[in-house]
Formats: structure tokens, C-alpha cells, sequence
């Protein structure tokens, strides 16, 4: 018999939608507009007809963001830019995707950029302390306050969670608890990463599947060597945070920081049919969608539908 979906934590299929329409983890506009145009796209009748209850939760609604982001721009520490709004945002992700988990509901967050992880990713160690993250992206998002060159909090999430780099870590980020330790993170797609992340990731010997490695092994093989590196036994949850950039910018051309090279359609779906199979999926993240820069129509499409055609295959669509 072929292996369906079983979703172990959610066996009454209820999830919430996050929305993260949030910008100010890097410095292009539109990135918050990712939510609206994919739920504009169907996600949620599309996660309703795969058996789902959907509902949506809002934890950034009634604070201007657009207006933020402007007044914010002197907000800078040290290098770091808009720690204030970005700690303020987190937070109240945060809070979301912890009640969302505590009423049974898969939160699935909807960004914004990729700075948003900070809230999702504690919000779901704070519930499950033994989760495990899996990190899709070209890039590690692994940068610290000190070794970021451009100051873009997008390009950090990943640090703050794993407590480095502490002494430099901005007042309004200090609630970020130290959650993610290095043998419960895995990358699957980089292929840009500077080279004070590079150290990092030696230095604490986290596992990072490049696009060579794909190349080399299969995306198959690949799967496997992470899920076997940061849930040996396969009961750990499974934390899901996947930038879209991860896919080849011929896939997903409208996002801030394309890098060619990257994943096939097939490549990055096939990667979340491979852990809605098993069955331990608590979180998603679907980050980085930014429609404002795509060069026409069909690019805002190829992206929007890429996005929900990754919600939708991490939530059981093609696992009959
Ligand atoms: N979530 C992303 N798209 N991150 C891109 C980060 C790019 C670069 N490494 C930086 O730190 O600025
Ligand atoms: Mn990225
Ligand atoms: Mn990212």
C-alpha cells in the first residue's frame, strides 16, 4: 500500500493561518502583501477541500506597518536594522502560533519575510521543546549581529534562536529564548551563504544540504540524510520553515533575494509530500512570496501558486 498522510499531532485535520504581513526583516516593499495575494489564490478553500478546517488568526492587525517601517528606518543597533518593529512583530507571532498549537490547530504562517521565524519557530518550542526545524531556503539566515554585512534581520532569524552571539543581541530581541539547539536543525537548498554564516555552521556542526548536495544525492537521499540527522527516531515534531527562494527563481521569480540554481517545482514539493508522509509536521512557514517584484502578471502567479502549491502538498494534497 503506498504511504498517505497520517498527521499524528492532528488527527482532527484543523489548522490555522497565520498571517505575517510584515517587511521590516529586510528593505524591499511588498513582501507584506504575500499573504493577501495567496489567500486571494484560494489557500484556504484549497486546504478546506483537502479535509482541513481552516481557520485564520491575525496577530499583526491594526498596526500600520507601512508607516512603522518609514519612522523605523533610524531605528538601527548597532548594524542591525528595525530591531525594535521586528521584535515587536515576533512577539506577537509568537503568541499566535502558541495558541494556535494550544487549540489544536496546525498554525501555517503566511510571511511576510523570513524574519517572522523568530516568532513561529519559538511559538512551537515553546510547545514541543523537543522539535525538530527544518529549514528550506538558498540561504542560512544564520547571520548574528555582529557577522551581518547587509543588517537585514531576515538574513538572521536563525541566530537568535540558537542563542549566539548574545552579548550583541538587540534589547527588544532578548525574549527570543535560546530554543533551537544544533542537532535539531537541518537546510536543504543553500547556495548563498556568506561566509561569517559558513563558519557558524562548521563551527557548530549544523547539517546543511547545499544544492550540491541535491545534485549528488537526490532530493530523496537528501530528505533522508536530514530527517535521519534531526529526528533519529522519527518522533521528534517537525517544524517546517520554507523561504520560497529555495525554488529556482524560474519557479518563483517574484521573491527579495532570488538566487539561480536553486530546486525544481517538483524538487521542492516532493520535499513537503516527504514530511506530510511522516506524520510528525506541527508548523509551517511559507515566507518571502513578494509580488511587487514581479516583472508581469505571470510572474506574481508562478510565485502565488508555488507558495500555495507548497501549503498545500506539506498539508497531504498529492499523498493519496
Ligand atoms: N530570508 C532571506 N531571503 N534571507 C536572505 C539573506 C541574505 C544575506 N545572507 C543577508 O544576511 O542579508
Ligand atoms: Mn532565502
Ligand atoms: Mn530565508
Amino acid at each position: 500500500m503506498l504511504p498517505g498522510p497520517h498527521y499524528d499531532f492532528y488527527q482532527d485535520k484543523k489548522l490555522s493561518l497565520v498571517l505575517a504581513p510584515f517587511s521590516g526583516g529586510q528593505g524591499r516593499p511588498g513582501v507584506e502583501d504575500g499573504p493577501k495575494y495567496m489567500l486571494k489564490h484560494g489557500l484556504q478553500d484549497q486546504l478546506q477541500d483537502l479535509g482541513w478546517k481552516v481557520g485564520v488568526r491575525e496577530p499583526l492587525a491594526g498596526v500600520d506597518y507601512d508607516k512603522r517601517n518609514e519612522q523605523d528606518k533610524s531605528d538601527v543597533y548597532q548594524n542591525v536594522k528595525r530591531p525594535q518593529l521586528v521584535g515587536e512583530a515576533t512577539e506577537k507571532i509568537q503568541k499566535s502560533v502558541r495558541e494556535s498549537l494550544d487549540n489544536g490547530e496546525m498554525p501555517v504562517t503566511l510571511g511576510g519575510d523570513h524574519s517572522i521565524a523568530i516568532g513561529t519557530v519559538s511559538g512551537v518550542f515553546s510547545k514541543y521543546p523537543d522539535a525538530c526545524l527544518l529549514w528550506i531556503d538558498a540561504h542560512a539566515d544564520i547571520n548574528t549581529p555582529s557577522t551581518t554585512d547587509s543588517g537585514n534581520l531576515h538574513g538572521c532569524p536563525v541566530s537568535f534562536l540558537m542563542g549566539l552571539d548574545a552579548e550583541n543581541t538587540p534589547p527588544s530581541l532578548k525574549w527570543v529564548p535560546n530554543c533551537v539547539k544544533p542537532n535539531k536543525i537541518a537546510y536543504i537548498g543553500l547556495r548563498d551563504v556568506d561566509e561569517g554564516e559558513k563558519k557558524i555552521l562548521k563551527e557548530n556542526n549544523i547539517k546543511a544540504y547545499s544544492m550540491y548536495h541535491v545534485d549528488r544525492y537526490g532530493i530523496n537521499g537528501v530528505i533522508e540524510m536530514a530527517l535521519e540527522a534531526i529526528n533519529p527516531d522519527g518522533t521528534s515534531p517537525i517544524h517546517l520553515s520554507y523561504d520560497v527562494d529555495a525554488v529556482d527563481p524560474m519557479y518563483v521569480p517574484a521573491t527579495g533575494t532570488p538566487v539561480r540554481g536553486g530546486l525544481t517545482l517538483r524538487e521542492s514539493l516532493f520535499l513537503t509530500e516527504r514530511i506530510a508522509e511522516t506524520g510528525r509536521l506541527v508548523a509551517l512557514d511559507v515566507v518571502e512570496c513578494n509580488p511587487s517584484l514581479a516583472a508581469h502578471d505571470i510572474h506574481v502567479v508562478d510565485t502565488i501558486s508555488a507558495g500555495c502549491a507548497i501549503a498545500r502538498c506539506a498539508l497531504g494534497e498529492t499523498l493519496l
